[in-house]
């Protein structure tokens, strides 16, 4: 049974669209698997959240949200907000591994970036892959501003002795600028771990059956895919 940890160098990075292409590429395979989602904000009782979407999007998936808070904010801040019991770290790691001893894989998705506070006390999703012992993956944007926020979210992982298993790049645009494929080489380095694949912006908004045709191909074997880094960055990289 495998718990990683997908958390991103933000929010609207693209954690839940490769929470479900790591989900799809794992069922392809056979493997059961279940998505957490501890905190979902922004979204109102009966409205689809994230754990939703991967299901959606990946198929046979057990998907699993501990609480859901109204305003589009930090899970601390629209707890406190809505004056709803937080989602605390113990919970989270309580409720991955009660999965793990009924699926093959696990994905928590946090809530932005590493940081983001479930609760008031400074509770995050590194304490709770702290507690799991999981592996974690960090999903960054591909242009300007990506490198400082990876290196920063992998010096924090590596402080806090958790291991990054790699940079997956959350929305490759179709006509990626200097910026993005001078990234692809530096990425790797600043993050201190591989780079495990690239999804094609959109990759959310395609239908079911050609993102799961798809998805393997957007992720490299670590992640359960055939994308060849290598080849990709060739491809890309900056002139
Ligand atoms: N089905 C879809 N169709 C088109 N665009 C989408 C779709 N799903 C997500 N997106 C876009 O992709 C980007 C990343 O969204 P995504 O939900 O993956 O971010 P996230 O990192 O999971 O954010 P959060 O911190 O809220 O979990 C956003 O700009 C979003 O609007
Ligand atoms: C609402 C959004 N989609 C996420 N669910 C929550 C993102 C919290 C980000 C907090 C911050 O880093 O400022
Ligand atoms: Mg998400």
């Amino acid at each position: 049974m495998t718990v990683w940890v997908i958390t991103g160098t933000g929010t609207e990075v693209g954690k839940t669209v490769t929470t479900a292409a790591v989900a799809a590429a794992a069922v392809a395979a056979g493997r059961s698997v279940a998505v957490l989602k501890p905190a979902q904000t922004g979204v109102l009782p009966g409205e689809p959240g994230d754990a939703e979407e991967v299901a959606r999007l990946a198929g046979a998936v057990t998907a699993v949200e501990l609480a859901r808070y109204p305003e589009p904010l930090a899970p601390a801040t629209a707890a406190r907000r809505a004056g709803l019991a937080p989602v605390r770290p113990e919970r989270v790691a309580e409720a991955a591994a009660k999965l793990a001893a009924g699926h093959d894989l696990v994905l928590v998705e946090g809530a932005g970036g590493l940081l983001v506070r479930f609760d008031d006390e400074g509770g995050t999703l590194a304490d709770a892959a702290r507690l799991l012992g999981a592996p974690v993956v960090v999903v960054a944007s591909a242009g300007l501003g990506t490198l400082n926020t990876t290196e920063l979210t992998g010096r924090e992982l590596r402080s806090r002795g958790l291991d990054l298993l790699g940079v997956v790049i959350g929305s490759w645009p179709d006509e990626p600028d200097l910026a993005s494929r001078c990234n692809v080489v530096d990425l790797p380095v600043v993050a201190g771990a591989g780079l495990l694949g690239a999804l094609p912006a959109g990759a959310g908004g395609v239908p079911v059956a050609a993102f799961r045709a798809a998805a393997g191909g957007w992720l490299a074997p670590e992640l359960g895919g055939t994308w060849d880094a290598d080849g990709f960055v060739a491809e890309h990289a900056g002139a």
